[in-house]
C-alpha cells in the first residue's frame, strides 16, 4: 500500500502547486454567468465544482481522465481469461491519473484482497432490520455500522495535522472499497438465498469475488461485473451521488459517513435507482400486454400510457448529456456478444428504437436517449439475477470507486467547506426592485 501511497501523495503535490499557480494567475478571472431560472433549476450548467476523476461530455459521454469507455475496454488490464476491464485498473487511473500495467492492478486487487475482512457487527446492524427493507437501506446501515473503523475519525479526535487528512482518507477509502462487496453480497443472500451465506474467495479480483459471494459463478456473469464495476464508477461531480459525497466530506465527515450520504442519493428514483425502476417497468408492460416480447407498436402505446399518467420514462433522459449514454451503448455490445437472443435485452433494444422519438416530439424533453439505467437490469435477468429492487446495490459499490477517489483527491488538495450562497423569493423579489444588497452579505 506504501508504493500507491508514496506515488498518489508526489502527484498530488505536483497537483497542488500547479492548482495555487493556476489560481495566483487566473483566479479572477469569469467563467460564467448565472441566470435567476438556474437558481430555481437545479443548478443545471452552472461550472461550481473540480472533481479530477472524470469529465462528462454532453456528447460523447463519459471520459475517466480522459479516457472513453471503448478506450477503457481496450487499455484497461483485464482478468486472465477475461475480456472485460477490470474496475480495479480504473479506480488506480482515477486515483493516479494515469494507466496502470498488470502489475499496478495485482496490486490494489492485492491491497482489496487484505483488507477485506468485515467485521460482525456490520451483519449485526444489518440483522437487526426487518427482512422487507429495501436493499438500499440495509446497505447504508452496513457501511454506518463500518464507520467504527474510520481512521479519519480517530485520528482527527487525536488532534491530526491538515496536511495528513489526504492520509487518513486514502487509508479509509481502501478498507471501505474492500468489504463492499461482502457487505453487498451479504444483503444478497439475506433477503433473496435464506441467509445461505458464501465465503469469499482468495484467489478472485475485486468484482469476480462479489459475483462468487452472491452466488454466481457463471463466467460471462463474472465479466459483466467487470464491466459493470467499471462503467457505474464515476460520473463527474456534479451528479447526485459524487455531489453530495463531496458536500458531506468537506465537512471532515469521514469517508464512511461521506459515501453513505453519497448512496442515500443514489437510492432515488431519479438517479441511480432507476435501474430497478426500468425493469419494474418493463415487467410491469409485459403483464399488462400478456406477453414477453412486445412489438415496437404495443411499446409505444405503453409509454403514452406511462407519460399521460404523469410519470418519466425511467432510463431515458439526462440532466447533462444529449445523445445515448456510451454505458447504455457497451451494456449493448456485451448483450449481443453473449445474448444476442434473449428476449428481455431484445425488448430494451426496442425500447431503444421506440422511446426516442415520442419523449422527442413532446417538445420539453432535453435529452430523449437512453442513460445507463435503461439497459442493466435486463442483462442481470438474463443470469437470473431478478430481484431487481438489489440492483441499486450493485450500482452503489461501483460508484464508491468514483466517488471515493475523489474524496481522497478533496482532502490531498485542501478544498475547503463546501457552502454556496442561497436565497429567498422574496429577495428574489427585492433583487428585481433593485434592492439587491442582501445578497452581497
Ligand atoms: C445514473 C443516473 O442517474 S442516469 C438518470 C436516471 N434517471 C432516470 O432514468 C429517470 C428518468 N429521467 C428523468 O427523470 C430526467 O430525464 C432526469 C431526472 C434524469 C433529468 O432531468 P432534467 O435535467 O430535469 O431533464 P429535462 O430538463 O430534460 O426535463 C424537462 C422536462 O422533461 C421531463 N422529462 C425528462 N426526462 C423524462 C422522461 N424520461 N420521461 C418523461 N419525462 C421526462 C422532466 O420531468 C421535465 O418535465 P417538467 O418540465 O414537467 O418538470
Ligand atoms: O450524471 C448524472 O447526473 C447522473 C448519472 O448518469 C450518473 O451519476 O451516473
Amino acid at each position: 500500500m506504501d508504493l500507491i501511497k508514496d506515488r498518489f501523495k508526489a502527484k498530488a503535490d505536483i497537483a497542488s502547486a500547479e492548482i495555487k499557480e493556476l489560481l495566483k494567475e487566473y483566479g479572477t478571472r469569469k467563467i460564467g454567468e448565472v441566470t435567476l431560472s438556474q437558481v430555481y433549476q437545479g443548478m443545471r450548467g452552472i461550472t461550481g465544482l473540480v472533481t479530477e476523476t472524470s469529465l462528462l461530455d454532453a456528447q460523447e459521454g463519459i471520459r475517466f481522465r480522459g479516457h472513453t469507455i471503448p478506450e477503457l475496454k481496450e487499455k484497461l488490464p483485464t482478468a486472465q481469461n477475461g475480456s472485460e476491464p477490470l474496475p480495479e485498473g480504473l479506480f488506480y487511473l482515477m486515483l493516479m491519473g494515469e494507466l496502470p500495467t498488470d502489475e499496478d492492478v495485482a496490486h490494489v486487487t492485492a491491497i482489496l484482497q487484505r483488507r477485506s475482512h468485515v467485521p460482525n457487527h456490520v451483519f449485526d446492524a444489518i440483522d437487526a432490520l426487518p427482512i422487507t427493507t429495501h436493499p438500499m437501506t440495509m446497505y447504508v446501515v452496513g457501511v454506518m455500522a463500518l464507520q467504527t473503523e474510520s481512521s479519519f475519525t480517530k485520528r482527527y479526535a487525536e488532534g491530526m495535522n491538515k496536511k495528513d487528512y489526504w492520509d487518513a482518507a486514502f487509508d479509509d477509502t481502501l478498507i471501505l472499497i474492500a468489504r463492499l462487496p461482502r457487505i453487498a453480497a451479504y444483503i444478497y443472500r439475506r433477503k433473496y438465498k435464506n441467509s445461505e451465506h458464501i465465503h469469499p474467495n482468495g484467489m478472485l479480483d475485486w468484482a469476480g469475488n462479489l459475483a462468487h459471494m452472491m452466488g454466481f459463478d457463471d463466467h460471462s456473469f463474472r465479466e459483466l461485473m467487470r464491466l459493470y464495476m467499471t462503467i457505474h464508477a464515476d460520473h463527474e461531480g456534479g451528479n447526485v451521488s459524487a455531489h453530495t459525497t463531496h458536500l458531506v466530506g468537506s465537512a471532515l465527515s469521514d469517508p464512511y459517513l461521506a459515501y453513505a450520504a453519497g448512496m442515500n442519493g443514489l437510492a432515488g428514483p431519479l438517479h441511480g435507482l432507476a435501474n430497478q425502476e426500468v425493469i419494474k417497468w418493463i415487467f410491469e408492460m409485459q403483464e399488462e400486454l400478456g406477453t414477453d416480447d412486445p412489438t415496437t407498436e404495443q411499446i409505444a402505446a405503453y409509454v403514452q400510457k406511462t407519460l399521460t399518467s404523469g410519470k418519466v420514462v425511467p432510463g431515458y433522459g439526462h440532466a447533462v448529456l444529449r445523445k445515448t449514454d456510451p454505458r447504455f451503448t457497451a451494456q449493448m455490445e456485451f448483450g449481443k456478444k453473449h445474448m444476442p437472443d434473449d428476449k428481455l435485452v431484445n425488448t430494451v433494444w426496442k425500447i431503444y428504437e421506440t422511446v426516442p422519438p415520442i419523449l422527442q416530439s413532446l417538445g420539453k424533453i432535453k435529452n430523449p436517449w437512453p442513460n445507463v439505467d435503461a439497459h442493466s437490469g435486463a442483462l442481470l435477468v438474463h443470469y437470473g439475477l431478478v430481484e431487481y429492487e438489489f440492483y441499486t446495490v450493485l450500482f452503489a459499490v461501483s460508484r464508491a470507486l468514483g466517488v471515493l477517489a475523489s474524496l481522497i483527491w478533496d482532502r490531498a488538495l485542501g478544498f475547503p467547506l463546501e457552502r454556496p450562497k442561497s436565497v429567498t423569493t422574496d429577495s428574489v423579489k427585492m433583487w428585481i426592485a433593485g434592492q439587491d444588497e442582501i445578497w452581497e452579505a
